[in-house]
């Protein structure tokens, strides 16, 4: 559904991402790890169509994503940010029914949907007429995922969702994702730091560093056979609770 061609990205002169080639297959579950600043959150902003590749090609579908429809196209695709990106002065329901609204969806059908995604995401019926800032995290984040997928796009779009949350509630919502990854059949890309988020929560792991892609595989391809040294540092740059307590 989704392939960067040889695609490079500057930001005045930092290089963000350089000649990355990578496809997404529709119905496919990827997650985009590495390093801070290696390019992953630039990726998806380029699939959004939210940055333009300086050079290579940026495709949807086999269209060149210039010859589209922008604003057709990101409806079509849910995208979600690490704090969620609520609008903090509408209630949790008015974000949700924001873009429906627009669509020229009727209340009952908006009223249908959000039933629907508050039972997928486990958000109390109570938390509808709240404020962003009378939520908590975790409640945050399932509103912002709810959002994401209120006009059914093909494609999710994932920035690092969970990690400002704490330990538990993010291993509740590491669940919750799991379940509804498997349950909408859509073509999902994950962003994360964290190694076990995302081979829990994807097949396919891509690994990136300095604007380059290092490896791409499974848990065990990159565990086993690393392409190169920097990638055998990233999966075994972790500290384990034996180490610390010694
Ligand atoms: N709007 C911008 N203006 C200038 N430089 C930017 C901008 N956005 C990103 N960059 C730079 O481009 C590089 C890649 O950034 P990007 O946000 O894609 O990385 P990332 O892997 O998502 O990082 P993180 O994990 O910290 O979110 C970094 O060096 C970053 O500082």
């Amino acid at each position: 559904m989704f392939q960067l061609d040889n695609v490079s990205k500057y930001y005045g002169t930092t290089l963000a991402l350089e000649g990355v080639t990578l496809e997404f297959p529709r119905g496919s579950i990827s997650a985009l790890i590495g390093s801070s600043g290696s390019g992953k959150s630039t990726v998806l902003r380029l699939l959004l169509g939210l940055e333009r590749a300086d050079s290579g090609v940026v495709r949807i579908d086999g269209v060149p994503l210039q010859n589209l429809d922008l604003l057709a196209l990101r409806r079509g695709i849910g995208y979600v940010i690490q704090d969620g990106g609520l609008f903090p002065h509408l209630s949790a329901y008015d974000n949700l029914a924001l873009l429906p609204q627009y669509v020229g969806w009727p209340k009952t059908r908006i009223e249908e949907r959000i039933e629907i995604l508050a039972a997928l995401t486990h958000f109390p019926r109570d938390g509808l007429q709240r404020y962003p800032l009378e939520l908590s995290g975790g409640q945050r984040q399932r509103v912002a995922l709810m959002r994401a997928l209120m006009l059914d796009p093909l494609a999710l779009l994932l920035d690092e969702p969970l990690s400002a949350l704490d330990p538990i509630v993010r291993y509740e919502l590491q669940d919750e994702l799991a379940a509804i990854f498997t349950g909408i059949d859509k073509t999902v890309v994950l962003v994360t730091h964290d190694l076990a988020e995302a081979a829990f929560l994807a097949p396919r792991l891509i690994l990136l560093d300095a604007g380059k892609v290092q490896q791409s595989g499974d848990l065990d391809a990159l565990r086993h056979t690393p392409a190169n040294a920097w990638v055998e540092r990233f999966v075994h740059a972790r500290r384990d609770l034996t180490a610390a307590s010694a």
